[in-house]
């Protein structure tokens, strides 16, 4: 999806209030109550700000800070990067840590750039699945490692506050290309997430 104009944004933003408050009616409430008066904006900024990685291009903020570095052969790992997203089904969030690890061939990027990656991907509605294929996707296509390797363990609210309501169940996915296909490759990364709790 494109970049929004400010004022496109502003315009989307009085749409959702409208939207909000007759959903605040149709819950029940009673909509001219003082506290919830600016409610329907302060929602529709939020739902704006938790769902803006549409408008951004990961692909773009990796290249921003792209470094060519033909020597260093080993593993790159930003691990325990916090995320929050929502889930697509109930539009609830999911919420833990990313674990990301690349093996560099020609080009590195800027540390702070993964956990940047993340958090345009996480800011959309999600699955779990899908989240931590496209993060992969991106740095694989963009910095053209030779493997690049993702995991990710969340806590879905749409688990815990409904549904199923369970409290400790944590969801784990992984994805990975290239030099991570060997199980020794995984397992290296695998052990160094794990130690330092
Ligand atoms: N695979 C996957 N499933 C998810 C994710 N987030 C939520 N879900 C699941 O999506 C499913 C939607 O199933 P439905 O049966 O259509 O929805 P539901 O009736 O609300 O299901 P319950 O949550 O079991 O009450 C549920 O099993 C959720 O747990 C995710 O990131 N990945
Ligand atoms: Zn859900």
């Amino acid at each position: 999806m494109e970049k929004l104009s400010e004022e496109q944004m502003l315009q989307n933003r009085d749409a959702l209030a409208t939207h909000y408050q007759e959903i605040l009616g149709l819950l029940g409430e009673d909509v001219n109550r003082e506290g919830l008066i600016k409610t329907p904006m302060r929602v529709a900024k939020a739902m704006q700000y938790l769902t803006k990685g549409y408008h951004e291009d990961p692909a773009a903020v990796l290249r921003s800070a792209m470094f060519e570095e033909e020597d260093y052969k080993q593993m790159v790992i930003v691990k325990d990067i916090d995320f929050f997203s929502l889930c697509e089904h109930h539009m609830l969030p999911f919420f833990g840590k990313a674990h990301v690890a690349y093996i560099p061939k020609k080009y590195i990027t800027g540390l702070s750039k993964i956990p940047r990656v993340v958090d345009i991907f996480a800011r959309r509605l999600q699955i779990q699945e899908r989240l931590t294929m496209q993060i992969k996707d991106c740095i694989q296509q963009t910095l053209d490692p030779l493997g690049v390797m993702v995991v990710i363990e969340a806590q879905h609210m749409c688990m815990q506050m409904r549904g199923v309501e369970k409290q400790n169940s944590l969801t784990t996915t992984s994805d990975f290309t290239g030099f991570f296909q060997q199980a020794k490759t995984r397992e290296e990364f695998m052990n160094l997430i794990k130690n330092n709790r």
